[in-house]
């Protein structure tokens, strides 16, 4: 079949988006795996689906499909690129729109200087639900955080462990350039303690209101920015008293912006969202 999309990119995390609702999805693993592939397909860290809303009072269902083909319960940049998509193609004329995804109800809101503001809902802070086994680990306190120690290549690393919809396992480093996120981003994601896999960040800390921040995702490898893992290592971050809300992300690919009043409450993502081009793939 012939599949329209466009292409998208949220502070350089990039996306195939596509209408599900004029268009008929139903893909394999190995073709969203190959729609993903930057040599044999359009190339993306995340395909993004828009579909007709499963539940009442919601707008939208969204669906997320990671590089490798497997589908995420979360996508914090993918959701202002979603936002981007569905005004543009006057699918909705809401400012604020409710989305339900794999994981529960987000709400963006389109600003008037075209950025977005998401909505991500409240942290999932108990290890057992993020899911991370903590069983028979010593967790090390630290302000209101518990992390955890993990042997990681030869080293061993302390986590805080988080859920933004998605799983996340964060660590403070001394500086994000030299991070050795190519090395131990893979085995942070396959570590037998995360039954799901997850993804891993590595946060310098600038200041109290900044940070410099990497992130090996699940399913993605490492990407130029990752919206629920700045918003996990802004959660984390002032959980161990090291920041203060609201902070400034500086990924590889852009600038986010994340508030957090506390537990229970929501976290706010605010970032850019950008239209590359428009095309057609035979699937
Ligand atoms: N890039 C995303 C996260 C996409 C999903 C992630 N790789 C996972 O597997 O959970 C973001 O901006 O949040």
């Amino acid at each position: 079949m012939k599949l329209k999309f466009t292409k998208m990119h949220g502070a350089g995390n990039d996306f195939v988006v596509i209408d599900g609702i004029h268009q008929q999805i139903d893909f394999t693993p190995a073709q969203w795996k190959r729609l993903a592939d930057r040599r044999f397909g359009v190339g993306a860290d995340q395909m993004l689906v828009v579909e007709k809303p499963q539940s009442a009072g919601v707008d939208f269902r969204y669906r997320i499909y990671n590089a490798d083909g497997g589908e995420v319960e979360q996508c914090g940049n993918g959701s202002r690129a979603f936002v981007k998509f569905v005004t543009d193609k006057g699918l909705t004329n809401k400012r604020t729109i409710r989305v339900e995804t794999m994981s529960g109800v987000i709400e963006p809101h389109l600003e008037a200087d075209g950025s977005i503001t998401v909505d991500m809902g409240a942290p999932v802070l108990e290890p057992e639900r993020v899911p991370f086994d903590a069983a028979g680990l010593q967790g090390r306190r630290e302000g209101d955080d518990l992390l955890w120690p993990l042997e990681i290549n030869g080293k061993t690393c302390w986590f805080s462990v988080v859920s933004m919809g998605n799983p996340h396992a964060v660590q403070v480093v001394v500086d994000a350039h030299t991070a050795a996120v190519e090395l131990d981003g893979p085995v942070i994601e396959h570590h037998p303690r995360f039954p799901r896999r997850v993804n891993a960040g590595f946060m310098q800390i600038v200041d109290r209101r900044h940070v410099r921040l990497r992130v090996f995702e699940r399913g993605a490898g490492e990407t130029l920015a990752c919206g629920t893992g700045a918003c996990a290592a802004v959660v984390a971050g002032i959980r161990r008293g090291l920041l203060d809300s609201p902070v400034k992300v500086t990924t590889r690919g852009g600038e986010l912006s994340i508030a957090w009043a506390g537990p229970g409450k929501p976290v706010m993502l605010t970032g850019p969202a950008v239209s590359v081009f428009e095309g057609e793939i035979e699937l």
